[in-house]
């Protein structure tokens, strides 16, 4: 009897802990699993979290896991909390561009993934650097970049082996960089184990011979109702694969996804597909920024802008 209130006083105890930890970690929904829906499930239109639970089936609840120590510090305000002290393809004719690097991004209608813009939440070359990747950015289409938003993201586990993968950035503002994932799969594993990626996107028909972006930072779980307001918009289809795939998992075979897709759709027939609890997006925030012009006999440009851990940006350059 005192055993159990010892444990549940404990349980208390950590409970707390937890909500006092990093938001990023603390944000992470419980890793209670993919469940399909189950036949007979909630009913009606169903976009709020109550109904997305009632349509998995009822899993015994186990309490969100306190994700593993991150080997980093955390800077967010709770953070000292969780301290460990411790040639390419068809050219195209193109205008060329002065290369200067410090003009106004140019204002267009459709700014692609950018959103909001607010710089009096920025360090001076912190807005510089978002200014400049938005200028790129905008090149890229108009360079005819195949897929301008793939990025490839690195992560690595507590094991310390890195992985990378293309992922589609969504959104991007001050707040940092958003793609959309299934946080069951390996990504979504190592980052919730360890919440730091890197991006890099590579646009060859950019500028002369092509442009690197490098980008570094801790990555946050987005909230629930920009995830929502995203998948929403998704097609019908990307909606229920959401539901199907549970992403990295093995897979017997191709027959079998596609059953399992076609049951998902039979239950959400005649309704509103609601997001799975553990598809989301994930923002990466930016503490690094390095764009690289390439120019001839590898005497490449490199211009770092980088944040010190008070949170003031610098910018510098580097050798090729
Ligand atoms: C161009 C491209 C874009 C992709 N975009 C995404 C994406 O936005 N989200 C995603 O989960 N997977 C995306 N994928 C699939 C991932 O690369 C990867 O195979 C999948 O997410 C599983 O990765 P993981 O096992 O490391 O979690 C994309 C693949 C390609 C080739
Ligand atoms: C598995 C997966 N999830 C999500 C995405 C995000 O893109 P979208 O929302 O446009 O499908 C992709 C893009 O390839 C993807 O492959």
């Amino acid at each position: 009897m005192r055993r159990a209130r010892r444990a549940a006083a404990s349980a208390r105890f950590r409970a707390r802990a937890r909500d006092r930890a990093c938001p990023a970690a603390r944000a992470w929904p419980a890793a209670d699993g993919f469940r399909a829906p189950s036949a007979g499930a909630g009913r009606g239109s169903g976009r709020s979290r109550r109904s997305t639970r009632r349509l998995r089936a009822a899993p015994a609840r186990r309490p969100t896991p306190r994700p593993a120590r991150p080997a980093w510090i955390c800077r967010c305000p709770a953070g000292p909390r969780w301290r460990t002290r411790g040639c390419r393809g068809p050219r195209r004719r193109r205008a060329r561009r002065p290369r200067t690097r410090a003009e106004s991004p140019p204002e267009r209608a459709d700014a692609g993934t950018r959103t909001s813009r607010d710089n009096s939440a920025m360090t001076e070359p912190y807005a510089e650097a978002l200014a400049t990747f938005d200028r790129l950015f905008d090149e890229a289409a108009a360079a005819g970049e195949p897929d301008r938003t793939a990025m490839v993201i690195a992560t690595a586990g507590l094991d310390g082996r890195p992985a990378a993968r293309n992922v589609l950035l969504k959104a991007h503002d001050e707040r940092g960089f958003v793609f959309y994932t299934h946080l069951n799969g390996r990504k979504g594993r190592e980052l919730q184990a360890n919440p730091r990626a890197a991006l890099l996107f590579y646009w060859p028909r950019v500028r002369e011979g092509g442009v690197q972006v490098r980008i570094e930072g801790a990555v946050e779980i987005v909230g629930d109702a920009e995830a929502d307001a995203y998948f929403a918009g998704r097609p019908r289809l990307s909606q229920l694969g959401a539901w199907a795939s549970k992403q990295s998992e093995t897979l017997e075979s191709r027959e079998a996804f596609e059953q399992r897709l076609a049951q998902i759709e039979k239950e959400f027939e005649g309704r509103d597909v609601p997001r799975p609890p553990r598809w989301s997006g994930l923002r990466v925030k930016p503490e690094r920024i390095e764009f690289w012009y390439a120019a001839t006999y590898r005497l490449h440009e490199r211009h770092l802008y980088e944040c010190d851990c008070t949170g003031k940006w610098s910018k510098r350059m580097l050798y090729p």
